[in-house]
């Protein structure tokens, strides 16, 4: 079956009997990123993907999109995986503890071998690191220095430690000096541990520390304007023009926030916000209880995040510390059977670089220069640095009783919770190795949404960001079986494909994009109409839409000095020169007006016909035409100085609108930003901006459109009358499709235009001079391009109004998916208050049933209180009373144990729908767990059972 066949290959892991085979399970990830072995199924072939080399499915302009916004190639692979194994402790050794017999092949690229049921397994992973590495080696050789770098180049970054409780995740993470660090076997009578931060060496500090410093100092060096992106060398730090230090200037920012949370039985709390602590909320004495901080999506970053979590502003890496140390002591910690100081929660520090370059005022940053020489507004990045520290996973807590068998109900409560969603994080991370195996994105589905770790993970595991997983190992024989366990989901999270991208704000990355797309399409312009330089009125176009100041355009020579006029010509020079007077004499009149709405109008198509000259009414317009083409071999002969334009035949129009708006179109369907916008467009100015870089590849998309006939009724045209070009109104603009064939709408837009054509003058309906018939000629060549344009026209505005549509069915989609997510929070709601309703109901029901049975206990007592002279009632109406509250009793027993056995079954379903899970992914251990679980729960409510009896 090829589908198990590819899991297993991308399972990390290859069984072999002894000896020892040479393949290794886990990627290759050497040094050399162009170094590519793949030995597991083609895991992270992504991050040795050769920079520049051209995958054969990206298009043209999909690459040009992606090198200006930015995709990641790098030494540093996207995801990588250290395994760290530490050392044996005191209590351990002096506890007969057996090492294990796990072999260890230390350092970058190294590999781990255990032992399991007489077979080697082998495991090959970024780093290995034993248990006499110090703390800085174990920066070293994970290569968090370079991690960082890439957050303060605007990349996200995810770093958390996964393994069995005890295995040293906490030590690895903080390094802190815990109290009961004395060398005494673990014990669940234990005080709450307290954490000794101040106390601890400065060598025994973890990666958070060392990552918070390591972060600043990246930040004083942009401040410093030292060097921080690495030589912009490569399309993928596309970003690095920004932040080298020649861009950073005055008016850019950078500013660290720093969130921490903890994830505690399922809930979120915030570890800075201190009466949102666990024990706060305990020690409230309200009795209400806490649902912790909510998640939210966020659809235009398109991540979740906790809503109410408290940010701090940084500003040196000792604030930013004391903020750590402040939030560590409001951590759940406990002593447990296997570890003194056990974390019972999942912790989450979020260390926030936001870098922004221009003022809000939209000043630009001076070294920064557009594509076409113009500076850039405000550009803002936003990078997440995640130092996640898992708690452990851990078996069930058995035979405690006595004293400890509260503080063992919390704990088994805990181990529960932390046991399910890490299960969560492993169904997680087994789909998307199973994703990239087969390579079917759409059909293995991840389940991300399923525990609040994964959710806040999603861009960690298989998203945006880099990832440095710490598999921690023990190093007693006694885990070995646990160790095996976090060895393979180890190796299977190293199939996850990560693709790290500069986190642009949304509206800047829209610019980008559009700016990409622009010139995408001038390139595709320029090829198509083999011009070295695009029609100047298209770039001007394109500049007045991005607000920059109109150009001075060159008069052509054609129109200062004509060669040759003719007696048409200057009759029809005369006569539209009246006119014009009579228009500026007239300014307000209609006329006058109209007049000029047609200027502009034939000023745009003049321009789009190639002619660069200044805005003029029609008649002026329709004058220099004639002139020009009077001259037009003159021009030729004398080999003119004004640059020529290439003038665009019909059928090279129509190709090029029609193939531009494709182009458009096309990229804004492949671009899930664009899909946002204009939600995604936040700030009002930005939004402007892209709204005029949509107009300006609008205008681009118009700028090829020739004249259109006059809609009046087509006159009987004398036969010896050569045809003129027509002039057109601005109220018939722009021209409506034909409806008839092209051979007969040719035929009747010539009619029309013949029988229009000279006759009378639109204004004042007097006779028109003749034309030459060399004019007449040229009139008629211009007619059969203006038709031809005229049908490129229809074409460009049918895909103008697809692409409308498009707009408005993404905004459609857009309002659902917002109503989605409100009904799926008021469904949270609704489900959170059902189970309240439920827990105050057994609650009552408890309170009903202990009061019968305060009653039965104490008969005499109701009797005493029967008033002195009232007769006491008969034995027949007594035992009827009794009679009755028996069976109130077994009514409100049957509603009780009604009840429990609903919560029980819906419990037991889930349990078994997990269980088929985890059977289907093959998941031995998970099922050992579950039905250790399962047994546990059983014996608990038989013994709450036996205790109520
Ligand atoms: N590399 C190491 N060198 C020395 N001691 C270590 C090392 N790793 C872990 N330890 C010690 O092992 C004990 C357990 O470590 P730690 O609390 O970090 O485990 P953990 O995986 O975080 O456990 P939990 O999941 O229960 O929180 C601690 O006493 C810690 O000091």
């Amino acid at each position: 079956m090829p589908e198990a066949a590819n899991t297993a290959a991308c399972d990390g892991r290859t069984d072999s009997p002894q000896p020892a085979p040479e393949t290794l399970d886990g990627p290759d990830l050497g040094p050399d990123p162009d170094a590519v072995t793949v030995e597991n199924g083609g895991c992270n072939d992504l991050v040795h993907h050769k920079p520049g080399q051209e995958r054969p499915e990206e298009k043209e302009m999909v690459d040009a999109v992606a090198s200006a916004v930015g995709a990641v190639s790098d030494s540093i692979p996207a995801v990588q995986i250290c395994v760290r194994v530490r050392p044996m402790l005191q209590w351990e050794k002096a506890e007969g503890y057996e090492a294990s017999a796990m072999e260890l092949k230390e350092g970058i690229n190294g590999t781990v071998a255990l032992k399991e049921d007489g077979r080697h397994r082998h495991f090959g992973f970024n780093a290995v690191i034993g248990g006499d590495r110090t703390q800085q080696e174990v920066w070293e050789m994970s290569r968090l220095d370079a991690v960082v770098r890439k957050v303060a180049l605007g990349f996200h970054a995810t770093v958390f430690a996964y393994g069995q409780t005890g295995t040293g995740k906490t030590h690895t993470m903080e390094g802190f000096t815990y109290e009961h660090h004395c060398g005494i076997a673990p014990t669940m009578a234990a005080a709450r541990p307290r954490v000794k931060a101040k106390a601890t060496p400065a060598e025994q500090l973890g990666i958070v520390p060392r990552a918070v410093v390591a972060l600043f100092d990246r930040v004083e060096a942009i401040k410093a304007e030292k060097d921080v992106a690495a030589p912009a060398t490569s399309a993928p730090e596309s970003f690095a023009p920004a932040t080298s230090a020649s861009s950073f200037s005055s008016t850019s920012s950078c500013v660290v926030r720093l969130s921490f949370l903890q994830i505690y039985n399922e809930k979120i709390f915030d570890l800075l916000n201190p009466s949102s602590t666990v024990s706060q909320r305990e020690a409230g004495g309200r009795g209400e209880e806490f649902s912790g901080l909510r998640l939210r999506w966020d659809a235009a970053r398109r991540h979740f995040f906790v809503e109410n979590l408290f940010q701090y502003e940084c500003s040196s890496a000792e604030e930013a510390l004391q903020h750590y140390q402040q939030g560590i002591q409001n951590k759940q910690v406990a002593s447990t059977t296997m570890n003194v100081a056990s974390s019972r929660s999942h912790t989450l520090l979020v260390l926030t670089l936001l870098r922004r370059e221009g003022d809000e005022e939209g000043n630009r940053t001076p070294g920064r220069q557009g594509r076409q020489g113009q500076g850039r507004p405000c550009q803002e990045v936003i990078s997440q640095l995640s130092l996640v520290d898992l708690a452990g996973s851990e078996r069930s807590i058995a035979g405690v009783s006595g004293r400890d068998a509260g503080k063992s109900t919390t704990r088994f409560q805990e181990a529960v919770n932390v046991n399910q969603s890490l299960f969560v994080l492993r169904r997680v991370i087994t789909a998307l190795s199973k994703r990239e195996a087969t390579g079917r994105n759409e059909i293995v589905h991840v389940p991300y949404r399923e525990s609040k770790l994964t959710s806040l993970l999603q861009n960690s595991l298989g998203g945006n960001s880099y990832l440095v997983m710490f598999a921690c190992v023990a190093p007693s024989e006694r885990q070995d079986d646990e160790n095996l366990s976090t060895l393979q989901y180890a190796s299977q999270a190293a199939c996850i494909r990560n693709q790290p991208v500069v986190n642009l704000d949304p509206k800047d990355q829209l610019i980008q994009q559009l700016e990409a797309r622009l010139a995408v399409a001038h390139e595709y312009l320029r090829r198509t109409l083999q011009v070295a330089e695009l029609p100047e009125d298209l770039l001007e176009e394109e500049r007045r839409a991005a607000g920059a100041p109109r150009r001075p355009r060159p008069r052509l020579k054609a129109k200062a000095a004509p060669k040759k006029r003719t007696a048409h010509g200057q009759a029809a020079q005369e006569h539209d020169g009246a006119h014009a007077q009579a228009a500026q004499a007239a300014p307000a009149t209609g006329t006058g007006q109209s007049r000029s709405a047609r200027a502009k109008t034939w000023t745009g198509l003049e321009q789009r016909w190639g002619f660069q000259d200044e805005p003029r009414d029609p008649v002026g317009e329709r004058k220099q035409k004639n002139q020009e083409t009077a001259s037009e071999s003159s021009r030729e002969s004398s080999k003119s100085t004004t640059k020529p334009v290439k003038r665009m035949s019909g059928r090279e129009a129509s190709s090029a609108t029609s193939t531009l708006s494709r182009v458009v179109q096309g990229a804004a369907q492949k671009s899930p930003s664009c899909d946002d916008w204009p939600f995604a467009v936040r700030s009002k100015k930005s939004e402007t901006k892209g709204q005029e870089l949509f107009a300006a590849v609008d205008a681009m998309m118009r700028g090829y459109d020739g004249p259109k006939p006059s809609p009046r009724k087509p006159k009987p045209r004398p036969a010896s009358l050569p045809p003129v070009v027509p002039e057109v109104s601005a109220s018939q603009w722009p021209p409506k499709p034909p409806k008839e064939s092209p051979a007969a709408s040719a035929q009747s837009s010539e009619t029309a235009l013949d029988g229009m054509a000279g006759s009378k003058c639109s204004c004042c309906g007097s006779d028109r001079p003749p034309q030459t018939d060399a004019e007449a000629e040229k009139g008629a060549v211009s007619m059969e391009d203006a038709l031809q344009l005229q049908k490129a026209l229809d074409v460009q505005r049918r895909l103008e109004e697809e692409l409308l549509a498009a707009h408005g069915r993404i905004q459609n989609l857009e309002v659902q998916q917002t109503k989605l997510s409100g009904e799926q929070a008021m469904m949270q709601n609704l489900q959170s208050e059902n189970t309240e309703l439920q827990r105050r109901l057994e609650v009552f029901y408890k309170a009903m049933e202990f009061e019968a049975d305060e009653r039965d206990a104490h008969p005499t007592e109701q009797q005493d209180l029967t008033p002195k002279g009232v007769v006491p009632p008969s034995p027949e109406i007594e035992a009827v009373a009794s009679i009755r509250q028996k069976i109130e009793k077994f009514h409100s027993q049957l509603v009780l144990e009604a009840v429990t056995l609903r919560n029980e079954v819906a419990r037991l379903k889930k349990k078994k729908w997990i269980i088929k899970a985890v059977l289907d992914n093959g998941g031995e251990h998970e099922r050992q767990a579950i039905v250790e679980e399962v047994a546990q729960l059983r014996s608990k409510r038989e013994f709450d059972g036996s205790t109520a009896t």
